[in-house]
């Protein structure tokens, strides 16, 4: 596998960062994950958008362009023939000593990964996914915000940890005031009476690329949607719920915490939407 980093293509095996780095020491460091489908980069352009946004949260400079950093992407995807697949584009503050004085930082990091993806099973988007509540609650966006998909998961770490003790998928994290608010790597949306709930952006969560897509694709179905917070009970009691993400892309939810969501399958709403989705990966995006 093809690598690049600081400027470099390089072999995965002489891909390697400095034990100084601040993004290892201390998750100094922003990301990015992106679908690779059939040649197209979906949404490339709203994911360097984001990572810059993210950045600029950490007063970190990325020592690039963004259409360098497109550039990066693109070639980073050609030097491994891919054509389909997933690309982790990955900033951190770069090498510093041991303090965590990000001045002692003269340079960002910067490496592209370029690879395929592992996916959910096919089944679960006819059969859905069982998720449980976790325990840990999502930040506060005054306590490292949501906002910035930074290299501090471990929020979201904790909750997959649940997940597995569960043996679910996905967890769903709440507010500190127990609205929910997204899972450890999704968006939630909720159906009710025809209606579509999601919960906003300022509660504390990402705002996630395909969560805005798939917000756009209602309106565009003439659906009511609405940026509104909820809480389990709403989610247990709800027509249809599901999941959105790079990876997950929309994938319906058939339970939480044992509760089955309506018949617990995946409803009319949220298939049409996930139709609407599977067309326009590779319509929207950076063709490399
Ligand atoms: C906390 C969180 N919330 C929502 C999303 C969905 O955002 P996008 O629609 O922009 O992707 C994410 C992103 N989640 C994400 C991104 C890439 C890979 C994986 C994985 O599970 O391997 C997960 C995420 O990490």
């Amino acid at each position: 596998m093809i690598i690049y980093l600081d400027g470099n293509y390089v072999q995965e095996s002489e891909a390697k960062v400095s034990v100084f780095d601040h993004g290892l020491l201390y998750g100094d460091g922003v990301f990015e994950g992106i679908r690779l489908y059939d040649g197209n980069i979906f949404k490339c352009k709203e994911h360097i958008d984001r990572l810059y946004c993210s950045a600029k949260m950490l007063m970190l400079e990325i020592p690039n362009t963004k259409e360098e950093i497109e550039e990066i992407i693109v070639n980073t995807c050609r030097k491994n023939n891919l054509t389909s697949g997933y690309i982790r584009l990955v900033v951190t503050r770069g090498k510093g000593d041991l303090g965590i004085d990000p001045r002692k930082c003269k340079k960002a990091t910067v490496f592209c990964i370029a690879a395929t993806i592992n996916l959910y099973p096919e089944e679960m988007y006819e059969k859905g996914m069982p998720i449980i509540t976790a325990s840990q609650r999502r930040n506060k966006a005054t306590i490292v915000d949501p906002q910035v998909k930074s290299l501090n998961y471990l929020n979201n770490v904790f909750a997959k940890i649940e997940a597995i003790h569960a043996n679910v998928p996905e967890a769903l994290m709440l507010t500190h005031d127990g609205i929910a608010a997204e899972c450890t790597g999704d968006n939630i949306f909720i159906v009710k009476d025809n209606i579509i709930y999601t919960p906003p952006v300022y509660l504390g969560i990402l705002d996630g690329i395909t969560r805005n897509t798939v917000i756009d694709f209602a309106k565009e179905l003439g659906y009511e949607i609405y940026e509104k917070e909820f809480t389990q009970f709403n989610i247990y009691n709800a027509d249809e719920c599901f999941l959105t993400g790079t990876a997950a892309e929309v994938i319906p939810v058939c339970s939480l915490d044992r509760r089955i969501i309506a018949d617990g399958k995946c409803g009319p709403i949220t298939k049409s939407l996930l139709n609407k989705f599977k067309e326009y990966v590779k319509v929207d995006g950076t063709k490399i």
